[in-house]
């Protein structure tokens, strides 16, 4: 918790509310506007651009001017500005963290521990800028064959509104690393922090190297598709994944996609139902209301524990409670919009209707100073079958579904059904049947007795319908390059033959 009184709000909200390319603020070409509201309160947050296509275009070109310069800096040199970047970020997490709470609405608390992962990604990519290697390949005395890797061009990077400001400043990391220009699109549900960042980091970068164009989908889809954008790295949901590679197709771009989950989290009946109820409710990432790509939101527990497990359940969840997001003390937020709270109490309506058995929450928190605002329950439902619109749909949303089984093929085989693939948790004092399991689920990400956490240099994403591509790893780095292989003839001048197709 944060020792000093949190500032008032308006003394931390950006000043600039517009565009920021070629290294200065820009107004909307069209002079759209778009209003921002706070989950938690309902208050109006101001309004902010709302960019299009031309204004999308004009970031692009910048981007293009700013990554002829960029590419040549001396790798350690670009790894001295990305940490002080980190820095930045450290010596401003407060602020930044109360920016989000208010438009996006995590609590404020939590948000703390987004400044420091950006931060940390930010310092770690730095550390990793002379690795992007290449190799020589052995042709004899008479030539020097070796492949070197170079960065793309203007990187599109496309974002969600759940971790707003973490993934401005922590998604940049790889691609500035590689020597890439980025046009960052903050979500348009919270895009103050960005804003905010923007800020902070004016003047650290050469024009046209960092550029963030607030709007929606129409600047979503020119990133994706224009020419000029080298690559496009996309956090966000399937429909979007799928968008997004149909708009990039005609240019053949290469992509990053870390997109949705529907993940499972199994216990096998020699779990402790204690350990296992608080895994479960952690994974839920009920502190962001369940709004993360990685929570483990389908529990599949072994009859034997079952009823003990849901006993401690409902005292596990009532370590998160809804509170103002703002609040220091807060330990569970608002959804982020009227939108997917209405989303959220359909699938907790459909629950009902379908026959599950509700064990906690279902719906909006009595607490009155909350009346205002986007918030439900840590919601938890038994007896879920494989055919209920919660077993098999992401929610986004802090309901957690619960099944018991017998049959591990079976059960397997139902945590297997979904077409999502991003991660898995899975509890055992048996390594034999621990390592099975994670060798069986098709998921990109597996803990074994843990849940939620991620690990810098750990790669992380998904398979399936979950993504394309690892993150937080060196791959992710070498994913924003690509390799020129470069042939040397050497000495004496011989007639060509064997000249390739
Ligand atoms: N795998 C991960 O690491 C990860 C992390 C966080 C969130 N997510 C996923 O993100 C989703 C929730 O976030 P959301 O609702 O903001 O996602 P979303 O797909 O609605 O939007 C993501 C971003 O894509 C933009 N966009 C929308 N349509 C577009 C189009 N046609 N072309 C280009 N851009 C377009 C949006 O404006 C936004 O900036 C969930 O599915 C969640 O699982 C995944």
């Amino acid at each position: 918790m944060p020792s000093d009184p949190m500032p008032p709000l308006g003394a931390v909200l950006p000043r600039h509310r517009d565009l920021y390319y070629a290294g200065a603020w820009q107004r909307p070409l069209a002079g759209g506007v778009t209003d921002l509201t706070s989950p938690g309160t309902g208050e109006s947050l101001g309004t902010v651009a709302d960019a299009d296509a031309t204004d999308a275009e004009a970031a692009i070109l910048a981007a293009r001017r700013g990554f002829a310069e960029w590419r040549d800096v001396a790798p350690l040199e670009r790894a001295k500005i990305l940490r002080r970047m980190a820095q930045i970020v450290r010596d401003n997490a407060r602020d930044l963290a109360l920016i989000d709470a208010a438009d996006c609405g995590n609590p404020v608390t939590a948000m703390l521990g987004d400044a420091d992962i950006a931060s940390a990604q930010l310092d770690f990519f730095a550390g990793l800028v002379t690795e992007m290697k290449g190799a020589s390949i052995p042709m004899g005395p008479n030539a020097v064959n070796f492949s070197m890797r170079e960065p793309r061009g203007v990187v599109a990077k496309i974002l969600p509104f759940n971790h707003p400001f973490m993934f401005c400043a922590g998604k940049i990391a790889a691609p500035l690393a590689a020597g890439n220009a980025v046009v960052v699109k903050p979500p348009e549900q919270a895009p103050l922090s960005s804003l905010r960042f923007a800020e902070l980091i004016e003047g650290l970068l050469p024009e046209g190297v960092f550029n963030l164009v607030p709007g929606g989908r129409a600047v979503g889809e020119v990133l994706a598709s224009h020419r000029h954008v080298a690559m496009v790295s996309l956090i966000g949901s399937v429909p979007t994944g799928r968008a997004v590679m149909r708009s990039a197709a005609e240019t053949i771009k290469p992509m990053l996609l870390e997109l949705g989950g529907k993940n499972a989290l199994i216990a096998f009946p020699d779990a402790d139902p204690r350990r296992v109820a608080t895994a479960l409710a952690a994974g839920m990432n009920f502190t962001w209301c369940g709004q993360s790509c990685g929570s483990t939101s389908r529990g599949f527990i072994h009859a034997d524990i079952y009823e003990a497990v849901l006993a401690h359940l409902r005292e596990a969840c009532a370590a998160y409670r809804p509170g103002l997001p703002t609040h220091a003390e807060t330990t569970m937020g608002a959804i982020v919009s009227r939108t997917q709270y209405d989303r959220i109490l359909d699938f907790i309506g459909s629950a009902r209707a379908e026959g599950a058995r509700l064990v906690t929450g279902g719906g909006h928190p009595a607490d009155p100073a909350l009346a205002e605002g986007c918030f439900v329950e840590p919601t938890v439902f038994a007896d879920v079958t494989p055919s209920m619109r919660i077993a098999r749909e992401e929610i986004f949303g802090p309901v957690l579904a619960i099944a018991s089984w017998t049959s591990e093929a079976a059960m397997l085989e139902e945590v297997n059904a979904v077409d999502y693939g991003l991660t898995c948790s899975i509890w055992t004092q048996d390594l034999d049947r621990a390592h099975r399991t994670a060798r069986t689920v098709e998921a990109g990400f597996v803990w074994i007795n843990e849940v939620s956490k991620h690990f810098l240099g750990a790669p992380f994403g998904g398979v399936k319908l979950s993504g394309l591509g690892r993150e937080e790893c060196l791959e992710e780095l070498l994913a924003y390059t690509q390799e020129k292989n470069i042939h040397i003839a050497l000495g004496p001048a011989r007639p060509l033959c064997g000249a390739g197709a």
